[in-house]
Parts: structure tokens; C-alpha cells; sequence
């Protein structure tokens, strides 16, 4: 069980119930999904897209779910809102088990849970000002409120000067600000962003991930967005789920996910964000150290997962590595304060090696892993 390592998963009953596991601390849960499971019929027969879904997601917190095309994202994402209804199991959204509200109580929780999706859906023929001002109206909000709400959130949002601009004369970062002004028109606590960057170019997804980070922080909103790109994960979650063929492949903090990857799934996901070996080096290194006699190096390769605090500390490692030790290719990122990532280190070929294990462990480690992937000339 690979999520056995990371954060246990409560049921809704352990929350309540103040289970062994959860701390005075931890904050309640926004959405607790039970043994959710979801089938869909299609002409080919069923579909089944979601097994048993066991989890808890904080509240206050930035849940990030990943997973690749087709592993349940967006089917897991809409039951929150019941725009999916599930086949087995219920969702809990902030103690409600929203599969027992009636027609009329479902249109209120909804209210409670904003949405922004990839593709905007702002309404071509109405304003800036309309688009946000809509859901309010049709929920019979006096239009001095109207007024008020619409104005306040066009600010949040970075849209002061667009209120009578149409959205086809808004770039697609700017639309995402209307559509993120209009998610939250009814204050809700809960905010579903369903591929909400995946439109955009890399300088505006960074703004609206900003945006994002500004008002989860700001107005205490709980933020669970699905996408394929882990560097948004990276960027803005505190928690992130692992979903692979509809299954939890692992969840946790995303240090510690993204640190010690340990389902094939999230590896495969994480390696566009690795360091990987430089071309040049990757044509060197060979297998065998040479037995011509030239001169040639060992490459060591030191990991690190971001566990205990442990950071590169390069005279550290130079003194515990036997002769020059030579920095080859690298690179080390700090997601929530943890280190993490791998260094490639020369030494000269006819050093002797320490004993590894004493060099990954206690106060004196230099790296959480360390192994010799080949041999330079
Ligand atoms: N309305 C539907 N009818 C039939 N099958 C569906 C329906 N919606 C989704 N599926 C299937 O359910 C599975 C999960 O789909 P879902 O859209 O939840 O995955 P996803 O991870 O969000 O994928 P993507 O990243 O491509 O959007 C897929 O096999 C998909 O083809």
C-alpha cells in the first residue's frame, strides 16, 4: 500500500469522532469522500472511473489532484458538487452528506462551492461586469449588493478598469480573472479549479496560481484543483493526491510526495520536472570503470528527499568524500522549506569509496541516498 507512508486517511467518522489521528490541531475537513466509487454507461458498456476513494481533504488548505489522462480527475473533482453523482460510496462537503439534500438544498450547497474550469465559460454576450454580476441576480441579491459584490471582487481579481469590456477582448489570464470574480460571488468556502492554467501561457499561469495562492490565504477559501502538470502542484499545494486508474496511487504534503515519489504513476508524472542527466555526460558514462589505464572519474549521485532538515552542504560533503570531489550537474528545489533533488559528483577514479550507508545516516549524513551510476574517462 504506497499511501500507507504518507498522511493515513480518515474517515468522515474519525474526524468527528476525534480518532487517534487526528490531532487537537488539524483542522476540520472540507470534503470527506467515503468508498466513493463512480461507473459511468456508455454505448461501449460500463466505464468504471473511480474505486473506492477513501479521503479527507483539510479545510484551508490547497489540495492539488494529478493524475494522467483519464485516471478520474475531473469525474473525483465534480462529485463535490454532485455535478457527478457518484455510484458508490457518499461525500461528505463540510460535515453535509450532499447525496441526501434535496433539489432545492443542493442549489444552496452549491452556492458554498465555487468552480473555475479550463476553458473560462464566461458568456460572450455580457460584460465583465454581467458575467460576475449574473449568478447574484439569479439568486435575487438586491442590486445595490449586486453592485457592491461585483465591484469588490473585480479588484480582488486585478479587473477594475474592464468592467464594460466583452470577454473576447480579454486575454485568456484576464478571463480566468473574471471566471475566478464570478466563483466567488457567494462568499463559499470551498473553491474547485478544474484544469484552471492549462489554457494559459507560462508567465499568466504563474499570475493566476499567484491569484489563486492570494485568496486561498487571504479569505480562508479551500482550494482543490485538478491538473496534469505537477509544476502547478509544485507551485501552489500544500497537499497533493496521486490518482491512477481511478485509484489513490498516493497522497500526502507535497514535499514528501514529490521527495520520495513512491507509485510508478506520480515517478512517471515527476520526471519532466527532474534534473536529468546533461547529453554529454549521459554519452561518457559507461557502465565499467575503463581498463586501458586512462584517467577516469566515478560519478556519485547524492539524493535528496527533503526528510530531517537535510540540505547539500558542499564543504560538508567534500570533507567526507575522499579526494577532490568535483560538482558535475545538479539541481536542488525547496518546496514548503524542504530540499530536494540530486547532485551529480566526480571523484577521481581510483579513490577508495566510503561505506555509503555511514555517509546517508545521523547527524553526519551528507545525502538521503547515494549511488555510483558509472564512470567517466
Ligand atoms: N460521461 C462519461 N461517459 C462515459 N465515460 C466517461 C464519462 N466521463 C468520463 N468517462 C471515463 O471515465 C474515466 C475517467 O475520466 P475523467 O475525465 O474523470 O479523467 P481525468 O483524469 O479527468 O482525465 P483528463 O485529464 O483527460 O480530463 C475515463 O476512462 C473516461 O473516458
Amino acid at each position: 500500500m504506497h499511501e500507507a507512508h504518507h498522511t493515513p486517511v480518515q474517515t468522515h467518522a474519525q474526524v468527528i469522532a476525534g480518532h487517534p489521528n487526528s490531532t487537537e490541531s488539524s483542522p476540520p475537513a472540507a470534503v470527506v469522500f467515503e468508498q466513493v466509487g463512480k461507473t459511468y454507461q456508455s454505448s461501449a458498456g460500463p466505464v468504471a472511473a473511480l474505486h473506492a476513494i477513501d479521503l479527507s481533504i483539510p479545510s484551508g488548505c490547497i489540495y492539488g489532484i494529478i493524475g494522467r489522462s483519464g485516471a478520474g480527475k475531473s469525474s473525483l473533482l465534480r462529485t463535490i458538487n454532485r455535478l457527478e453523482e457518484p455510484s458508490e460510496g457518499r461525500v461528505m462537503v463540510e460535515g453535509v452528506d450532499i447525496g441526501t439534500l434535496s433539489q432545492q438544498e443542493l442549489v444552496r450547497q452549491r452556492r458554498r462551492i465555487g468552480m473555475i474550469f479550463q476553458h473560462f465559460n464566461l458568456l460572450s454576450a455580457k460584460t465583465v461586469w454581467d458575467n460576475v454580476a449574473l449568478p447574484l441576480r439569479v439568486a435575487g441579491v438586491p442590486e445595490p449588493q449586486v453592485k457592491e459584490r461585483v465591484q469588490a471582487l473585480l479588484e480582488l481579481v486585478g479587473l477594475a478598469d474592464k468592467h464594460n469590456t466583452y470577454p473576447r477582448r480579454l486575454s485568456g489570464g484576464q478571463k480566468q480573472r473574471v471566471g475566478i470574480a464570478r466563483a466567488l460571488v457567494h462568499n463559499p468556502p470551498i473553491l474547485l479549479c478544474d484544469e484552471a492554467t492549462s489554457a494559459l501561457d507560462p508567465e499568466t499561469t504563474q499570475a493566476i496560481l499567484q491569484l489563486l495562492k492570494d485568496i486561498n490565504q487571504r479569505l480562508n477559501i479551500t482550494i482543490i484543483l485538478i491538473t496534469h502538470e505537477m509544476s502547478v502542484i509544485r507551485e501552489i499545494a500544500d497537499e497533493v493526491l496521486v490518482l491512477e486508474q481511478g485509484r489513490i496511487a498516493e497522497h500526502g504534503p507535497v514535499w514528501q510526495v514529490f521527495g520520495a515519489p513512491e507509485h510508478p504513476a506520480t515517478q512517471a508524472l515527476l520526471a519532466p520536472l527532474q534534473h536529468s542527466l546533461p547529453e554529454d555526460l549521459a554519452a561518457r558514462l559507461q557502465p565499467q570503470p575503463p581498463n586501458n589505464g586512462q584517467p577516469f572519474q566515478q560519478v556519485l549521485q547524492l539524493f535528496y528527499t527533503g526528510q530531517a532538515g537535510l540540505v547539500p552542504d558542499l564543504p560538508h560533503i567534500a570533507a567526507r568524500l575522499p579526494g577532490h570531489p568535483m560538482l558535475l550537474h545538479g539541481g536542488v528545489d525547496r518546496i514548503q522549506g524542504h530540499a530536494q533533488g540530486s547532485l551529480l559528483i566526480g571523484l577521481d577514479g581510483h579513490a577508495t569509496l566510503p561505506d555509503f550507508s555511514l555517509l546517508t545516516q545521523g547527524e553526519q549524513a551528507i545525502a538521503h541516498r547515494i549511488e555510483v551510476i558509472g564512470y567517466v574517462v
